[in-house]
């Protein structure tokens, strides 16, 4: 696959299950894939922060199948949240998707996310 892992000690180290930076070679990437934002509305009641970003992963990882594509050509995720007191318990569920290179990533906390889920995130795979 046409991604590299970039690191350097010039920049602190990854606080949870991502890659300062994955580099992408445009000439062998064949294609790329845009994930929407994924909310885990078929759950409820919502509450268990866990099961949700475990939905939200099994969600992500459909769409990925159905575009030909698996958690190994993920090289970039956004991860939205309500309250980044959970950002442990996400990560600790999220990083069971990346055994190793894990994408480049942001997290941040917003006020409210769509149907009043806890956990919506999106990726870009190639
Ligand atoms: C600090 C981050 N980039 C993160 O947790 O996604």
């Amino acid at each position: 696959m046409s991604k590299q892992i970039v690191y350097t000690e010039q920049a602190p180290a990854p606080i949870g299950p991502y890659s300062q930076a994955v580099k992408v070679d445009l000439a062998s990437a064949a294609s790329m894939l845009f994930v929407s934002g994924q909310v885990a509305i078929e759950l409820a009641p919502l509450g268990d922060i866990q099961a949700e970003t475990k939905q939200v992963m099994e969600n992500i990882g459909a769409i990925l199948k159905a575009a030909g594509k698996d958690y190994t050509n993920i090289v970039k995720s956004s991860i939205f949240v309500k309250d980044m007191n959970n950002f442990a318990a996400i990560n600790e569920v999220y990083g069971r998707y990346f055994t190793s290179e894990p994408p480049a990533r942001e997290t941040v906390e917003v006020a409210r996310l769509p149907k009043d889920v806890n956990v919506e995130i999106s990726v870009i795979a190639i």
